[in-house]
């Protein structure tokens, strides 16, 4: 008669099953955000990350070169595969592609902790997502989600407002919440700012605010008065002269975040531990990744805390 392995106890040179994440997104052929970040997020944090690809891009440091939707029936066959057999403690979405797979997934989602990083546009400029996606996720993923973590840009894009709507962070993430999902608005440097974005060309616009970016503001919203979640800024280079020496690799941290966000909660977490976490871990990967020099334009975030490699040696000791 075999033995069996009991899972809470596991034998020498063994580790206990990892939690499960399903992680819906695209791939990013540059590796820096999507499905690449995702993953390597997961593994970091100890959970077996299982995934459901949406779209190709083909993207680097530069720039977004071309978008490819995988067909809604595609998307729908790994959404059955993977939750048939490997069921999730936590659903990841990121970019989602097409108004039909945002549908698809708030249809076959629902009633699983779903976390929603409604990815609209890349950090390099490119759009991601247009009205029809802007629509769905708002009649139908925003209804069925746990938790959601737009930046600002993204918060004032799903409520409707315009570009340059001046309502602050705390507002924004409260006005979402009254939708239905909790809200982590997520505060890099450049809302600090009074912007929503990082890019290059906003900063130089409002050049004259001199608002302190040493720290990241974060808004955890769950119904009632959203709570500031306050950590260091690692700080990125932009236009302005003090900065021109700060990292440049900062692509992939709203991905990264996320994921972290839900490797937490898989883990037992509360919202607002695995929100700090999250953050918390984000502000390491970006310091770790500060000095890399990868590619020629916004280089990745670090995602994972084995840089440098160990040795073959101590790999195969
Ligand atoms: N330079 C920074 N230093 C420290 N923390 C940062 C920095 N930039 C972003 N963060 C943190 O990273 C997390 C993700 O926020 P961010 O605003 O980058 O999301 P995002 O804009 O959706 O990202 P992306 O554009 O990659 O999708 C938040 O916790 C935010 O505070
Ligand atoms: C496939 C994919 N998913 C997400 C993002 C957003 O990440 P970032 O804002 O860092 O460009 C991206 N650029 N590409």
């Amino acid at each position: 008669m075999s033995a069996r392995i009991a899972r809470s106890s596991p034998a020498e040179g063994t580790s206990p099953t990892p939690p499960v994440v399903l992680a819906i997104a695209a791939t990013d052929s540059g590796g820096g955000a999507g499905l690449a970040a995702d993953l390597a997020t997961l593994s970091a944090l100890g959970v077996h990350g299982t995934l459901v690809v949406t779209a190709i891009t083909a993207q680097d440091t530069t720039g977004v070169h071309l978008v490819h939707p995988v067909p809604a029936s595609v998307v729908a066959a790994q959404l059955e595969a993977v939750l048939g057999d490997l069921p999730p403690l936590v659903v990841k979405t990121g970019m989602l592609g097409t108004a039909d797979t945002v549908r698809l997934v708030a249809d076959r989602c629902t009633g699983i902790p779903l976390v929603v990083d409604p990815v609209l546009r890349a950090t390099t400029g490119a759009e991601l997502a247009d009205h029809e996606v802007l629509h769905a996720y708002r009649h139908h993923l925003l209804p069925v989600a746990t938790v959601i973590t737009p930046n600002a840009s993204e918060a004032r894009a799903l409520l409707g407002l315009d570009p340059g709507d001046p309502t602050p962070a705390p507002e924004l993430a409260a006005a979402l919440a009254a939708l239905g999902p909790a809200v982590v608005l997520t505060g890099g440097p450049s809302t600090a700012l009074g912007v929503g974005t990082n890019s290059a060309a906003e900063f130089a616009e409002i050049g004259t605010n001199t608002e302190s970016t040493d720290h990241c503001t974060d808004w955890l919203a769950t119904g009632g008065r959203p709570v500031a979640l306050t950590h260091p800024t690692v700080q990125v280079a932009d236009e302005r002269p003090e900065n021109r020496g700060a990292t440049r690799n900062d692509h992939g941290t709203g991905c990264t975040f996320a994921s972290a966000v839900a490797a937490r909660l898989a883990h037992g977490a509360d919202l607002p531990t695995a929100a700090r976490d999250a953050a918390a871990y984000v502000t390491t990967q970006l310091q770790r990744s500060s000095t890399w020099d990868l590619g020629t334009g916004r280089g990745p975030i670090a995602h994972t805390h084995a840089h440098p490699a160990p040795a073959p040696e101590e790999i195969y000791a």
